[in-house]
């Protein structure tokens, strides 16, 4: 490995490294390849069934001059269920990054199966090629391997409820709380949960060199699609995407059991400066289980379908609806067996200790540049959608 001029959080030359990334065609990954190559002299080789996010990295744009990055980037399309090239790129690798998942909540309840073979059958080739080839992993886990927080189960009127030991969220002492097996919700997280405890097990009994990192609700631009536009009409994204989507087609935002629940976002390029740190400060990453989010940005949804309909107004121009919101009941929503993660606050000591990282950008800043982002790409394609759907 030649050394790239960078030195890491102890002053030591950063080795320029090939890093293998999977599920690097989606949300995270994208904006992970983004910063490896605008910033960084390190190869990657993305691995992915999609590479739409990508192709912005993989090949000059129309009329362009070559990328900057040259070569660096180079993309291989393939499911890692099912090909055996994957050992070879995993072999030919530093460092290994799983991001590849189902983790839509719409599919937590509906494809239990997919979302278990997914998050779990699915991960163990890469933990194990890694365990035995002697490579480092950065595995993606979820803030859902947490469940619903202490204080959920104390009476609604219990002051114990405003004490944070009830209800902030610590990699290293909070239990893992889930609902019943009925409630199909909790596929995922139990699911991540297991992966986490085989990565660190490998760990332990032998000496796999790991990274688990819990994202708590990262968002921006490129997250998931818009239903009719660049992804199935009846497909169900992630809360942001839902939002723009209804935001774009001027119709109101649905709250799924009264949009009580609270989540806290995190501006995606803040949470991939912690991703790089942790690639770059391997002896200080090693071993350790990564909160990532922003413990300032707490909001309810309904406050977030609110905060989203005044962002939007603003950078569209267009006036918010008179009647903003509509309430749907979760199994309206989602069918049966889904649950909800009531509140997630995470706790910073670890990541703050290890990295010295700290979030940045407030909710209303990412809304602003994420909705920006949403009404320029998707306001023309989505307004000429609905005009060919009066017509015909
Ligand atoms: N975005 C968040 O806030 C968030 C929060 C918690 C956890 N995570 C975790 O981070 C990871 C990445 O999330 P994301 O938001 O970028 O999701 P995403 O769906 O945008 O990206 C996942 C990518 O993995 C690819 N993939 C899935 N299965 C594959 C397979 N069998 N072979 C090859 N590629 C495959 C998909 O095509 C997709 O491009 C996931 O593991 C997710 O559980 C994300
Ligand atoms: O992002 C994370 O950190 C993790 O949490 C997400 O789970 P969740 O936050 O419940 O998923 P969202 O779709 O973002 O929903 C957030 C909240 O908004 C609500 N919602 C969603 C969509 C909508 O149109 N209306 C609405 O009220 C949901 O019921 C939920 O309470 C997903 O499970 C994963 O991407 C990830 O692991």
């Amino acid at each position: 490995m030649a050394s790239t001029g960078r030195v890491d959080l102890d002053g030591r030359p950063i080795k320029a490294m090939t890093i293998c990334m999977i599920g690097a065609g989606g949300f995270i990954g994208s904006h992970l390849c983004e910063k490896l190559m605008a910033e960084t002299p390190h190869k990657v080789l993305a691995v992915d069934v999609y590479s739409d996010k990508i192709k912005h990295l993989l090949e000059p744009q129309s009329g362009g001059a070559s990328l900057p990055w040259g070569d660096r980037i180079q993309f291989h399309r393939l499911n890692i269920k099912n090909d055996s090239r994957l050992e070879g790129l995993i072999k030919m690798s530093d460092l290994i990054i799983n991001l590849a998942a189902i983790c839509t909540p719409a599919d937590y309840n509906t494809r239990p199966l997919d979302t278990i073979y997914s998050n779990f059958i699915d991960a163990l080739p890469v933990v194990k090629y890694c365990s035995e080839n002697g490579k480092r992993l950065i595995h993606f886990s979820t803030c859902e391997v947490y469940g619903k927080t202490i204080g959920s189960f104390l009476p609604k009127d219990s002051p114990l409820r405003q004490d944070p030991i009830y209800y902030v969220l610590k990699e290293d002492t909070s239990p893992c709380i889930f609902g019943s097996i009925e409630k199909q919700r909790w596929s995922y997280a139990c699911a991540k949960q297991l992966i986490e405890r085989l990565i660190y097990a490998e760990g332990a009994e032998n000496g796999l060199e790991f990274t688990i990192v819990r994202p708590f609700n990262w968002i921006g631009p490129r997250m998931d699609f818009i239903p009719g536009i660049d992804g199935p009409s009846e497909g169900v994204p992630r809360v942001l995407a839902c939002f723009s989507n209804n935001l774009l087609r001027h119709e109101p935002l649905k709250l799924v059991d009264g949009g009580q629940s609270q989540r806290t976002f995190i501006y995606i390029k803040d949470a991939i400066e912690a991703v790089l740190l942790m690639i770059e400060n391997p002896t200080r990453a090693n071993g350790q289980i990564f909160n990532v989010g922003n413990p300032d940005n707490e909001v309810t949804v309904r406050q977030l379908a609110e905060m989203m309909t005044q962002v939007y107004s603003k950078v569209s121009g267009e006036a918010p609806l008179e009647v903003p919101t509509i309430d749907v009941s979760s199994k309206e929503f989602y069918g049966e067996g889904y649950d909800d993660s009531d509140k997630r606050i995470p706790d910073m000591t670890i990541i703050n200790r290890q990295l010295g990282w700290n979030p940045k950008t407030s909710l209303w800043d990412l809304l602003e540049s994420t909705l920006t982002y949403q009404h320029r790409t998707y306001a023309e394609a989505v307004k000429q959608a609905i005009s060919k759907a009066v017509a015909s």
